[in-house]
């Protein structure tokens, strides 16, 4: 160990800190001077398959460097969480990528800040307003949206988008805003649906030819920022603010700090996972009658499940473990940063290092899961139950350590609303003359690209109930 880390290597004008680990890739993987494995990192739009297949031959740590940048990819859940958890006071930090933060100001956005005194602040707040216990606390409304979705969507079939992205979206906007109002949840959610950036940019990587939109993004992103504080500070003004975090915040800033300073932005993450769920059930009506039987049995026909018959819709719980792991929406995490040179099962890991999870390997690997990239939900269930010795898609989709995602509570619940709602009502079925294919975008959040479903009331029994609830 002594030899790696006393012996750099200068290639090219690079100084290569991790000759050993270069070494396993510098055998196989062609390595241009200069350019280093810049076009190993560019190479495909899907860059989680890239290094799938890398780690294949070099096993579940990759290393790759390129231009100064040093990128170290994980393939195995016990290497996130020994690095990402155990070891989260070195690797908690976030990469920055001068070109993209400053043209885009994404370091403005907490998601992308570096572990800094500000962030842990920052972080703790989010935490006391994301945890189970207040979360949960919004399960009522959620349930009284729900009754608009189903009648929504019973009314007008063809813009299943949208009314998803209501449902999904809704509880995002009463969280951080107190927004119950249709037209103003509209309005902003067709303004979230072109936020996220991520999806546009190159990964990780400073880009070509896209200074244009970048100003237009920071613009729009800012406002996204923005706008959640804006609505919240005015409806507190005008006596009618709904309790959200964004007025619990204002509630604490002292008095003549009470104006615009920036508030909470709404992610589009768990539309993605809806739109994917709807899409499978199309493509597997066996899963939807199971699911539905279920419903039926547990909640009674015609009616919508509520989050007290949660713990008994097993099979329902499965289904969203399946669509998370399926899916797993987005392939590489958030990249994480060693922020200290550090020296892990014998490898040395140069400060800076940008170190991301392959969490689209580790849910797609015939190690964890048989027959992976099936959509089997029977998988995670045994006797009757979660089955444990599965691993947990959880432990995986939604990162590591201090940077956990702080929405997974209010995700989770967004999603058990739409899966048990959508199939206690409706069938889900492949357009009559089109061949329905799921097929995702190459951004750096997997989201399906447009497709048509038909989506009809169950029986006439569904459509009457449908029609009898009262919002
Ligand atoms: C399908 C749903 C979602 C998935 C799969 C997802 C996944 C992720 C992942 C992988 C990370 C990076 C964690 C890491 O760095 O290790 C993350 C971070 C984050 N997520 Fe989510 N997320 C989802 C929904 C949400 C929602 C609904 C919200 C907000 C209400 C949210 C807010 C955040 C924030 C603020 C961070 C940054 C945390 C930090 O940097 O400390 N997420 N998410």
């Amino acid at each position: 160990m002594l030899d790696i880390l006393q012996s750099p290597l200068v290639v090219g004008g690079l100084v290569i800190l991790a000759p050993f680990i270069l070494k396993r890739l510098v055998e196989k993987v062609k390595r241009y001077p200069i350019i280093g494995n810049l076009l190993e990192i560019g190479k495909k739009e899907t860059p989680w398959i890239n290094y799938s297949e890398l780690s294949k031959e070099y096993g579940d740590m990759v290393y790759l460097e390129a231009l100064g940048i040093k990128i170290l990819v994980l393939h195995s859940l016990d290497k996130a969480v020994e690095l990402l958890e155990k070891k989260s006071g070195n690797y908690s930090g976030r990469p920055v990528m001068p070109m993209i933060f400053e043209h885009l100001r994404f370091n403005e956005y907490f998601s992308n800040a570096d572990y800094t005194p500000t962030w842990r602040r920052q972080r703790r707040i989010f935490h006391q307003h994301f945890h189970p216990g207040v979360v949960s606390r919004y399960h009522p409304i959620h349930s009284h949206e729900v009754i608009r979705y189903v009648q929504d969507l019973a009314a007008t079939p063809l813009d299943f988008k949208h009314h998803i992205q209501q449902l999904v979206l809704s509880p995002v906007f009463l969280h951080f805003m107190g927004l119950r109002s249709r037209t103003e949840t509209t309005h902003i959610s067709k303004q979230v649906d072109i936020i996220p950036a991520l999806k546009y940019l190159p990964r990780w990587l400073p880009g070509m030819g896209w200074k244009d939109f970048a100003e237009y993004y920071r613009n729009l992103g800012l406002w996204a920022k923005q706008a959640p504080y804006d609505h919240a500070l005015k409806m507190m003004r005008d006596g009618n603010a709904e309790e959200s975090v964004a007025t619990r915040l204002i509630n604490e800033l002292p008095l003549a700090r009470r104006s615009s300073k920036g508030g909470a932005g709404a992610r589009h993450t768990s539309f993605a996972t809806a739109m994917t769920f709807t899409i499978l059930m199309a493509l597997h009506p066996e899963v939807q009658k199971k699911a539905q039987e279920e419903i039926d049995s547990v909640v009674g026909v015609g009616q919508i499940p509520g989050f007290e018959d949660r713990d008994k819709l097993v099979y329902i719980d499965a289904i969203i473990r399946e669509v998370f792991r399926w899916h797993c929406e987005v392939p590489l995490g958030l990249p994480h940063k060693a922020s200290e040179d550090d020296v892990f099962e014998g490898y040395f890991i140069p400060k800076g290092t940008i170190i991301a999870a392959n969490l689209w390997h580790i849910m797609k690997d015939p190690a964890n899961y048989d027959n992976p990239t099936e959509f089997i939900p029977e998988r995670h269930i045994k006797d009757g139950q979660i089955n444990k010795d599965v691993l947990d898609p959880y432990d995986a989709v939604f990162g590591y350590g201090r940077r956990i995602c702080v929405g997974r509570y209010l995700s989770l619940d967004a999603l058990y609303l739409i899966v048990s709602t959508t199939l206690a009502m409706f069938d889900i079925s492949p357009p009559k003359d089109k061949k329905l294919e799921c097929k995702f975008n190459d951004g750096a959040i997997l989201a399906p690209e447009p497709y048509e479903v038909i989506i009809t009331p169950r029986s006439a029994r569904h459509e009457e109930a449908i029609r009898n609830l009262v919002y």
